[in-house]
């Protein structure tokens, strides 16, 4: 009963949500976090609306002033009337924690402003993690008319990488004598970013952090007409060098536009939108079916030796694409 009440519930949310009604967006980012079964309705009532909005991504290790930035980014932001959507997703804990909640405390300069949307993410119940629920998150926030749209995320390993691939343009925060040079070079950072901002320049070292990162970029190859990586010096905490990185974002939207990079873009992105929310679909399907003792059946007859594994495999698969009610 609720499903369908819920189900009939999303035109009007939608609407709701562009109109901007805070509210109508938290509900509808709720979904997504919870993996809702309305979210293929949610996804086809936004279509019209969203593929707009750019997406800035927004990585660093943590302490290095990422929410600082955000809120400073935001201010500009709001300087050239534009509504703005942050997301700030965990992606090391599927529930929401304590650094989260410090990032809402650290924004709170916008929290009564009702042109700007900031929520704090985590994947919980949401099959294929982050990988599938960022993007669609980001999808409401640009159907509900925000544009640019901040994803923030803790650098950590593989989630900033895949983060990056959700954004338009990757910003990586580093901070002097956190060893973040050598990290960013370990981590394939060098390969996201499109700017990298020494955040914290204000403290000894953020020279040396500089043309550190300046040398690695230099090192890199190029082809002819390809974006080089900038390089931003910001003291945050001071909004100093904050104008000059949305300067910079700006330039690097431009030239995405113009070589095209920004269709392929985003072509990508909804490629790996898709995939996630496919292999979601099908890894439910197959706990489905080890739950329906299945899987612990042909684990029988592999056993005894009365069928191999590839062929068992072979079975639970073509089951998986005729699942009994799903
Ligand atoms: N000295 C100095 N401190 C700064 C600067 N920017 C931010 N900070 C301080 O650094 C601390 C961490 O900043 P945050 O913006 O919370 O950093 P974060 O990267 O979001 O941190 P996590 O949420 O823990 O990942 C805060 O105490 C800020 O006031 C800066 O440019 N210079």
């Amino acid at each position: 009963m609720t499903g369908i009440r819920r189900s009939r519930d999303v035109p009007e949310l939608v609407t709701r949500a562009r109109e901007g009604d805070p509210r109508a967006v938290a509900r509808l980012v709720s979904l997504v976090e919870d993996g809702d079964e309305v979210l293929p309705q949610v996804a086809a009532a936004l279509a019209p609306f969203a593929g707009d909005a750019h997406v800035i991504g927004l990585t660093g290790s943590p302490g290095v002033g990422k929410s600082t930035t955000t809120n400073e980014l935001v201010r500009i932001f709001r300087k050239q009337q534009k509504r703005v959507g942050v997301l700030a997703v965990d992606p090391s804990s599927p529930f929401t924690g304590g650094a989260i909640l410090g990032d809402r405390v650290r924004m709170q300069d916008h929290a009564t402003d009702p042109g700007v949307y900031i929520r704090s993410m985590s994947s919980r119940g949401h099959l294929g993690g982050l990988s599938a629920a960022t993007p669609q998150a980001v999808r409401v926030l640009d159907g509900a008319g925000c544009d640019p749209v901040v994803v923030e995320t803790v650098g950590v390993g593989q989630a900033e990488v895949e983060i990056a691939g959700l954004a338009d343009t990757t910003l990586v925060l580093l901070a002097p004598g956190m060893g973040d040079s050598i990290q960013a070079a370990k981590a394939g950072v060098l390969e996201i970013a499109d700017i990298f901002v020494v955040n914290k320049a204000d403290r000894d070292g953020a020279d040396a952090t500089y043309r550190d990162i300046q040398g690695m970029i230099g090192l890199g190859e190029r082809a002819p007409g390809q974006w080089r990586p900038k390089v931003l010096r910001a003291v945050a905490a001071r909004a100093e060098g904050v104008e000059e990185i949305v300067a910079a974002i700006t330039e690097h939207r431009e030239h995405l536009q113009d070589t095209g990079e920004l269709r392929k873009r985003r072509e990508r992105r909804a490629a790996a939108e898709i995939e996630a929310i496919a292999l979601g679909t099908l890894r439910a399907r197959m706990e489905a079916l080890r739950d329906g003792a299945v899987l612990a059946d042909l684990a029988r007859q592999v056993a005894d030796g009365d069928l191999d594994p590839h062929t068992a495999a072979g079975e639970l698969v073509t089951m998986t694409e005729a699942p009994n009610g799903r």
